[in-house]
């Protein structure tokens, strides 16, 4: 009797599951499959021992795929930051470009400036002040003075028979006697020292830190060493002469700008009167009346 064994059917065989099993290549293992992607012979049954494997495992592990994304995101960042600096160096050339430029504006509209300032204070053909400028000027040295009861000496010259050089030799050297003069001038002076045109042939001079002698001296030597530049120019001008008025403001006198001036001129008036080419020192009484007939006002 067949035990009942016989007609039990038999399990099935333990395989692996057909689905999962790659394609074995002619060589008798199976394709190449991919882990991440690095490339990694995928075992076939026979051959996947454990040494093969943990080769196989070690091979990924050598790159793995956060390295590379890590690589790829700093790769990007480097990139980003290049560009950046590469803009931030094209903007600060520009910067650069524009601050320069704007330094070259800068320096001419200073330049432009004190070129405006010179026309409005200065006399164009010998560059002392002018009328306005002076008398502006002569009104601040004697209101500063004033609170220290220093005196302040004023000088109004003026060129003698200056028409003559004019008619004689023309204008054009009619201006280089002028311009003589004001240079000459202008080397006795200190720089607090003030020196103007009144207009014409006329000229003012304001100083400080005299007494009335050395305002005097002062006022004889510029008229002598223009006599002595006046014989060495070329050609040379033998009839210039200078006359001078000289007053003071002091305590004594207070410190009108307009009294001050008309004493130097009545001074003034008096040298031209006495026979030009000379320094007449004023008394410190005012004038009785305009010395020329005219009123003339800084
Ligand atoms: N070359 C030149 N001459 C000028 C200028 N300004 C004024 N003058 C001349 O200066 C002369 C002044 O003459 P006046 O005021 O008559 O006096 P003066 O001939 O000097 O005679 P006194 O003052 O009496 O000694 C005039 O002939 C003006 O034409 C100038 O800028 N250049």
């Amino acid at each position: 009797m067949p035990s009942i064994d016989r007609f039990m059917v038999a399990p099935p065989q333990q395989t692996e599951p057909p689905v999962s099993s790659p394609a074995p290549t002619p060589n008798g293992h199976t394709s190449a499959r991919t882990l991440g992607v690095i490339a990694v012979p995928a075992q076939s049954p026979a051959t996947a021992t454990p040494a093969n494997l943990s080769a196989a495992h070690s091979t990924a592990n050598r790159t793995p795929a956060w390295l590379l994304l890590a690589l790829l995101v700093l790769a990007g960042t480097g990139w980003l930051l290049w560009r950046r600096s590469h803009r931030l160096a094209r903007e600060t050339d520009r910067l650069a470009r524009q601050h320069r430029a704007l330094q070259s504006i800068h320096k001419r509209l200073r330049n432009e400036s004190e070129q405006l300032r010179q026309q409005a204070t200065n006399d164009p053909l010998t560059g002392v002040l002018n009328r306005q400028a002076f008398a502006s000027g002569l009104r601040e040295m004697l209101e500063h003075l004033s609170h220290y009861d220093q005196s302040v000496h004023l000088i109004v010259l003026d060129l003698d028979h200056f028409k003559a050089i004019n008619d004689r030799m023309g204008h054009l050297v009619g201006d280089q006697a002028l311009t003589l003069v004001t240079g000459v001038a202008h080397e006795h002076l200190d720089s607090a020292d003030l020196l103007g045109r009144f207009g014409g042939d006329e000229f003012l001079i304001a100083c400080t830190d005299h007494d009335p002698a050395s305002a005097a001296a002062l006022a004889e030597a510029i008229r002598g060493a223009v006599e002595t530049e006046a014989a060495r120019h070329e050609p040379p001008l033998p009839e210039l002469t200078l006359s001078m008025g000289l007053a003071h403001a002091g305590p004594d006198t207070g410190y009108s700008a307009d009294a001050l001036f008309a004493r130097a001129d009545a001074a003034l008036y008096e040298a031209k009167r006495q026979g030009r080419n000379r320094v007449v020192t004023a008394s410190d009484d005012p004038p009785a009346t305009t010395s020329r007939g005219i009123e003339r006002h800084l």
